[in-house]
């Protein structure tokens, strides 16, 4: 049985967590400091240790770097609170394994448990994370919570709705989010325990389609060797998520219209009927709403997928948070390529930064990985990263910097208008004193 070490202050809290997962087959020890951990990791060694960040004298990453020396198959897993993401991110560049933010559900402790226990079995660590790093599953493991103003709202409206029953409709740009979303949805109801079911609606053929979603009984068209279970049955109790919902034919809208309303489904070639206790959440990267006006898309249906709408917001919306997520994507290309880059240049940054990330999430994830790949250094320089983003935001620097020139004319325009005189100038420019001469000092004007 797997050993795990929790060390957590809160001693209710570690209890509780202890008892649960001795319920689930670990053999599990406690400690309520860092002084108490080094002791018990002096006797005996785990294979997973559940540390809280903030601790009594210390935090939970001061003990990574003696763990990973002395004990480098151990998996560490932190518990953050909100504000402790950065610090966790920074504890898996140095070789924690993943955290998890409280307060988390028991499902969700026991996959990132699972996923560590697994990451093990498949040492070395460069084979961690399969490389179809975009499997449904990979999907839902990693999830960061940004801290901007966008993704702050994001996360309201995740936890404002996901206690209900309602239907929501996410939409956003591809690759921003949006089934990770659905996934935080499901997490956070009361449907946690049961399946949740992701179908990209514009992958499935039109041909098998109704019996993709219903299921259908042995024998009744050519190839229905067995009887099988639509996604509709194996969502049953928990969420179905339609992904690019947009994408199904008008035939397929009524079929999912009617499931949806009379909460009943019969398999293909069957008479019985299923109940159903489902709940929906569909994602579009087009507009329903127009689709819908313009007669492409059933109206009926919009309004039953549409009962609550959630816009995943464009990464390049989410600017507080550029950096953070970019953190999040560098810890996770190192652990998955066994690279150990520390951080990026400030020039990296800034090109990060000013790039308008059309992919979003995805694509910032896929291009981190590549400039890890490349970069030999501890520190990731520019010339890592592809071309077209460099390109991308040195037009955007571009753009800005002859807004820059442009204001820096205007301002001495002015100036010169009023004789000089900077109150007069700020009136006339519509801004006030203070940021006139912060601009002069910015801009360096010997006025
Ligand atoms: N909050 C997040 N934290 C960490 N990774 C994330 C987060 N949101 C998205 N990602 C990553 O970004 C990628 C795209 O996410 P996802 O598939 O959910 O986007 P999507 O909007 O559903 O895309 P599409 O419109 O193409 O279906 C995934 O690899 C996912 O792991």
């Amino acid at each position: 049985m797997p050993k795990i070490l929790i060390i957590e202050d809160d001693t209710a809290f570690c209890q509780m967590l202890q008892k649960f997962l001795t319920k689930n087959d670990f053999v599990v020890s406690i400690s309520y400091s860092i002084k108490e951990a080094e002791e018990l990791l002096a006797k005996s060694t785990f294979d997973i240790i559940l540390s809280d960040v903030r601790l009594p004298k210390g935090n939970g990453v001061t003990l990574l770097p003696q763990v990973k020396r002395d004990s480098p198959a151990t998996q560490v897993i932190l518990m953050t609170g909100y504000a402790e993401v950065k610090t966790a991110v920074n504890a898996i560049k140095k070789g924690a394994f993943d955290y998890i933010s409280k307060p988390f559900t028991p499902e969700q402790i026991l996959s990132v448990i699972k996923d560590a226990l697994n990451a093990k079995v498949m040492e070395p660590k460069a084979s961690r994370h399969s490389s179809k790093s975009n499997n449904r599953q990979e999907k839902q493991a990693g999830f960061l919570k940004g801290q901007g103003e966008k993704s702050k709202k994001l996360e309201q409206y995740v936890e404002l709705v996901a206690p209900t029953n309602m239907s929501v409709l996410l939409t956003g740009e591809s690759g921003t989010g949006k089934e990770v979303t659905a996934n935080a949805i499901h997490q956070a109801s009361k449907r946690r325990d049961q399946p949740f079911v992701a179908v990209d609606c514009g992958a499935i053929p039109k041909e098998i389609a109704t019996s993709e979603f219903f299921g259908h009984v042995k024998g009744s068209f050519t190839g229905a060797i067995d009887d099988k279970k639509g996604h509709f049955e194996t969502a049953n109790g928990g969420t179905l998520f339609l992904d690019e919902v947009g994408n199904l034919s008008y035939e397929h809208q009524v079929q999912l219209l009617r499931a949806i309303q009379e909460r009943k489904i019969k398999r293909v070639g069957s008479t019985k009927e299923i109940e159903l206790d489902i709940r929906i959440i569909a994602a579009t990267n087009e507009n329903l709403s127009d689709a819908a006006e313009e007669g492409e898309f059933r109206e009926d249906l919009y309004h039953r997928l549409n009962e609550f709408s959630i816009e995943v917001p464009s990464l390049r919306d989410r600017q507080d948070d550029i950096l953070l997520f970019a953190d999040y994507f560098l810890a996770k290309a190192n652990s998955e390529l066994d690279k150990n880059i520390l951080e990026f240049s400030d020039e990296t940054k800034r090109i990060l930064q000013d790039y308008d990330w059309p992919g979003n999430l995805r694509e910032m994830k896929n291009v981190i990985k590549r400039a890890a790949l490349f970069s030999e250094t501890e520190t990731m320089f520019p010339n890592a990263l592809a071309e077209e983003v460099i390109e991308g935001a040195n037009k955007h620097e571009k753009a800005n910097f002859s807004k820059s020139d442009y204001e820096k004319e205007l301002i001495l325009r002015a100036l010169k208008q009023t004789n000089f005189n900077k109150s007069k100038a700020a009136k006339l420019l519509q801004i006030t004193r203070k940021t006139l001469y912060n601009k002069i000092n910015q801009y360096q004007l010997n006025v």
